[in-house]
């Protein structure tokens, strides 16, 4: 069966998931496609030659007969409202991060799936679905360096265009409470945030770099540098401290260069090219569970467990605080093991 796909919003990163089911994944086919900008969906359907419809909005997308399921790829405050569209429609949705821009709005959405009863939603979370990060949770999950005791973390850009206000939090940072929660499978009591001397090459006012701290119930310590404009590449790091040993994240495969008189491998400058393989993973699975019935990659509850970390790490910045992270429990629904991403 082709899982028949309408996407919201056909900007950067809509224009490229369109691209990999359209020519690299199998499985799913674009049938329906919608921007505001309707210059920006016309030349995605003709560059990619895409056999689909242009509809006037995100409700007719996921109204449409001949939409299986939906990709919401449009800006960060329109995702709500088209994913509770998409609960209401009972069809399958991936959207982007973040799930909702307010924890409120992430609980609305966990509510209504909770009340349709049947798991709908996965959140664009796609480092779950890195080779390198599966690499070492595997490490991780056979004991190999023991509990974890300390996490050391980098999350660096070259640079940060479009950044303002609490972006290095909220657009950046979630990926690292997405993802070590999964990791250590664990879950937040309190976060602290101490900001550092700035770069000069922070703009529009940004505070960067940001040294973040995250306590776990286990009681582990993370500590994450998020500096986003350290302008020599798009290097994300990761270090576990266990009681026998330390497992770091491996370094993207890279060709070990000796030439004018150096010893080199190049860094990547662009997230896109750094995460290639997971966003091709993360939508094969999602295609291939969505077929299913299933619902595998991170679910609306793990969209909203990042929104309250988020919101209580922006809240921590502003008054330089230690401040609780506080969850209500999470709903049985889904405790059903089915939202857990199964290791390779
Ligand atoms: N998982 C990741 O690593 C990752 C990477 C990049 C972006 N994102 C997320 O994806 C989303 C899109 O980011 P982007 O970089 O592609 O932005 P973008 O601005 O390039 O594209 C967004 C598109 O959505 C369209 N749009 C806005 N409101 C709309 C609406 N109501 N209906 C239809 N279309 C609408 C815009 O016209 C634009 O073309 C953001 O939420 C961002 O945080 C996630
Ligand atoms: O810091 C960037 C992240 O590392 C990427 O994965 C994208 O989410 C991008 O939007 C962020 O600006």
């Amino acid at each position: 069966m082709t899982l028949r796909i309408g996407v919201i919003g056909t900007g950067a990163i809509g224009r490229d998931h369109i691209r990999r089911i359209t020519n690299d994944l199998t499985g799913g086919e674009i049938v329906a496609v919608t921007d505001v900008n309707a210059e920006s969906a016309k030349n995605v359907v003709s560059e990619l030659h895409l056999n689909a419809k242009i509809y006037e909005n995100g409700h007719d997308v996921i109204k449409a007969d001949d939409v299986d399921a939906i990709i919401v790829t449009s800006w960060g405050p329109t995702h709500e409202e088209f994913v509770l569209a998409s609960i209401a429609a009972g069809k399958p949705v991936f959207c982007e991060k973040p799930l909702a821009t307010t924890a409120e709005g992430c609980k609305r959405i966990v509510d209504a799936e909770v009340a349709h009863g049947k798991q709908l939603v996965q959140v664009g979370f796609m480092r779950r679905f890195d080779k390198s990060y599966r690499q070492l949770k595997k490490i991780f999950d056979e004991g190999k360096v023991g509990e974890a005791l300390v996490v050391h973390c980098a999350h660096r850009n070259p640079t940060a265009p479009g950044f303002s206000g609490d972006m290095a939090i909220t657009d950046s940072f979630v990926h690292e409470i997405d993802v070590l929660r999964w990791l250590l499978d664990d879950d937040y009591v309190s976060c602290q945030v101490i900001l550092p001397r700035n770069t000069r090459f922070a703009e529009n006012g940004l505070q960067d770099p940001h040294m973040i701290l995250l306590e776990t119930k286990k009681g582990i310590r993370i500590d994450t540098e998020v500096f986003v404009n350290c302008k020599y590449g798009y290097d994300i790091q990761c270090q576990i401290v266990g009681e026998t040993g330390i497992a770091n994240l491996p370094e993207p495969q890279s060709v070990l260069m000796r030439s004018e008189a150096k010893l080199s491998t190049e860094i990547y400058v662009d997230w896109k090219d750094r995460f290639i393989d997971s966003y091709d993973v993360e939508l094969q699975e999602w295609i291939d569970s969505t077929v299913k019935g299933e619902m595998n990659g991170p679910s609306a509850w793990d969209g909203y467990v990042v929104a309250v970390t988020s919101d209580a790490c922006v809240e921590a910045k502003h008054s330089g605080g230690i401040v609780a992270i506080e969850l209500p429990e999470r709903p049985a629904f889904y405790d059903q093991g089915n939202n857990k991403v199964l290791i390779k």
